[in-house]
């Protein structure tokens, strides 16, 4: 469905070469749902522009069923952090869903529908006449995930959406995510710092290196699949996951690029093939 291979990139200026991503390589399977963590600065924006077709890599190749990304792809959407950006302070909530799906040409009466559904999924139906500015984060944050859903993607990339709202608000929002992957089955792929979060909600979670950056750790997340935020966190399974995580991206921050990251995995029986969804 979506493969990443040998991605490398170097950004060089007149005065500086920063080797951001050495080798990332990895697939996501169709209907997954992966998270990416990784030491700050190691490149994950990096990687998610590349396979969203905003920046070129320096070599390897994303594709996406098939087709190699050159630009933004169609059946791709990306919910980014910085929810007060990306939306349009001059339309409001309905406004702001349904743009996309103007530019896909949609019929009025069917944009009109998924406009609906994707608002009472987020639980913005009663909104949707505010204008951006007029709701608090998490609300905003959540007419951007609408937006991305209306437009009924393939693949959807979230670049640390939940960063920027309180600890309360992104918890539900982490539960609105688990909800609307188990209604869409869309494949997703995460990325955040935050350990916990990475493991509460994947199904798969993808450790990266230090930069120059490689894949440290590709671990298979086997906590049951009804998550809540209480019974899950609380479960030792969680706290092993989280344990192994931690150690890695801890190992991640102090190893040198060049050593084997292999060597560096602690063996457990939780790394599985991910070859299907
Ligand atoms: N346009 C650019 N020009 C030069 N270097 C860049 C550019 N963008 C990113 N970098 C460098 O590439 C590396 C990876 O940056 P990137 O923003 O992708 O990391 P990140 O993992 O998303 O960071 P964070 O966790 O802090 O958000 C960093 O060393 C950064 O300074």
């Amino acid at each position: 469905m979506l493969d990443v291979r040998g991605i490398k990139k170097v950004y060089e200026s007149k005065d500086r070469t920063v080797e951001a991503v050495r080798d990332l390589t990895f697939t996501l399977g169709q209907g997954e749902l992966a998270c990416l963590v990784g030491p700050s600065g190691c490149g994950k924006t990096t990687l998610l522009k590349i396979m969203s077709g905003l920046l070129e890599p320096t070599s390897g190749e994303v594709l996406m069923d098939g087709a190699r990304v050159s630009g933004p792809p169609p059946g791709m959407a990306v919910v980014f952090q910085e929810y007060g950006r990306s939306l349009f302070p001059w339309m409001t909530v309905r406004e702001n869903v349904e743009l996309p799906l103007k530019q896909k040409k949609l019929p009025t009466e069917r944009r009109r529908q998924l406009v609906e559904e994707s608002l009472a999924a987020v639980g913005l139906a009663e909104a949707h006449a505010a204008y951006p500015w007029q709701l608090s984060g998490g609300m905003q944050q959540r007419v951007a995930i609408a937006r991305a859903v209306a437009y009924e993607p393939h693949v959807l990339l979230m670049d640390e959406p939940f960063a920027a709202v309180d600890a309360q608000t992104r918890a539900d929002l982490e539960d609105l995510i688990r909800d609307l992957w188990h209604k869409f089955k869309v494949t997703t792929l995460f990325v955040t710092h935050d350990i916990d979060e990475a493991v509460y909600l994947g199904q798969r979670v993808l450790i990266l290196s230090n930069s120059p950056t490689v894949i440290r750790d590709d671990l298979t997340i086997d906590l049951p699949d009804e998550r809540d935020q209480l019974t899950t966190r609380s479960s030792p399974r969680f706290a092993e996951l989280r344990a192994r995580v931690y150690e890695q991206i801890h190992r991640a921050k102090t190893a040198s690029p060049d050593e084997p990251v292999a060597a560096g995995a602690t063996p457990a029986p939780v790394t599985q093939d991910h070859s299907g969804a």
